[in-house]
């Protein structure tokens, strides 16, 4: 997620290059991104937080504790700090920065790798309305933002941070179906995946609610009603509402 934050930052022109400095233990990882964008790079995470004036963790949720404990002796007030982990709270967070540091916790998603991601923002105890600024600026560089209560935050990480996974498989699927029915797999995915990005983009545009567009399409005694019908036997709205459900539980025990 961090690499992609990363693409997605420097094809806006937000950030330069040398305005960031991506630190990794792992050498393989820096080699790739460094090779991509002419960014600084290194294995210390010190020397990162010495070179920012906002730091971004990106690393899996129990990582993050250990990272900040080795990093809080360099951290000011100056720094402001915004972790991606999911899960993590902004007490955690909090907990482990010098008093007063701003904290922003954010849920970003992939497609920010291209400039469609959405992104949830939860603001500390110490980020006000510069802080807020920063972060949604940032993140609106590379999608959509929505700044929320971090109550909501658990929610949006198991909805938008993990849907590209569920709508991946939903996609593949239905190319595999195009596939069953005599299409060749490359026609089949070209057609999933705009029939996707239309009907969501129409969903967002008309502001219309699913269903009325679903209404549209099923003609009575017709073939979609006749899909429409094997999808409600297979439960398929119980089986999304409870991927999310089941991600969301998830995410509040990752960084255990
Ligand atoms: N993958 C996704 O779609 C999303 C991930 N996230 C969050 O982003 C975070 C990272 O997830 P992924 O990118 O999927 O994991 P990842 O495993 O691909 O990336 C984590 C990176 O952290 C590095 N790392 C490990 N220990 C480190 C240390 N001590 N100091 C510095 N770097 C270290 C690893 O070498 C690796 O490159 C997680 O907290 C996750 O909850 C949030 C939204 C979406
Ligand atoms: O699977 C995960 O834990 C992360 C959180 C959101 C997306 N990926």
């Amino acid at each position: 997620m961090g690499s992609a934050l990363v693409t997605g930052f420097l094809e806006t022109g937000l950030v330069q290059p040398g305005d960031l400095f991506v630190s990794d233990p792992d050498g393989g990882a820096l080699a790739a991104l460094g090779q991509k964008h002419p960014i600084n790079t290194g294995t210390d995470n010190k020397e990162a937080v010495r070179f920012a004036d906002v730091v971004i963790l990106a690393v899996k949720p129990a990582v993050v504790k250990p990272v900040l404990k080795e990093v809080a002796p360099f951290i000011t007030t100056e720094h402001l700090i915004v972790s991606i982990a999911a899960g993590v709270s902004l007490s955690v967070l909090e907990e482990s920065v010098p008093a007063e540091v701003p904290v922003v916790r954010v849920m970003p998603n992939i497609p920010a790798l291209i400039g469609e991601g959405m992104a949830a923002i939860a603001l500390g105890k110490n980020a006000g309305a510069s802080e807020r600024k920063t972060v949604e600026t940032l993140f609106a560089a590379v999608g959509k933002v929505v700044t929320l209560s971090e109550k909501d935050l658990d929610a949006a990480t198991g909805l938008s941070g993990c849907g590209p996974a569920f709508l991946a498989i939903i996609l593949e699927a239905l190319a595999d179906g195009g596939v069953k029915m005599g299409l060749s797999r490359q026609l089949a995915m070209e057609l999933a995946a705009q029939t996707m990005i239309g009907t969501a983009r129409m969903i967002q545009v008309t502001g219309e609610h699913p269903a009325v567009l679903k209404d549209r399409v099923c003609s009575p005694g017709g073939s979609t009603i006749c899909g429409v019908h094997v999808l409600e036997e297979g439960g398929l709205r119980g089986i999304l509402m409870g991927a999310v459900e089941a991600a969301v539980k998830r995410s509040g025990k990752l960084c255990k």
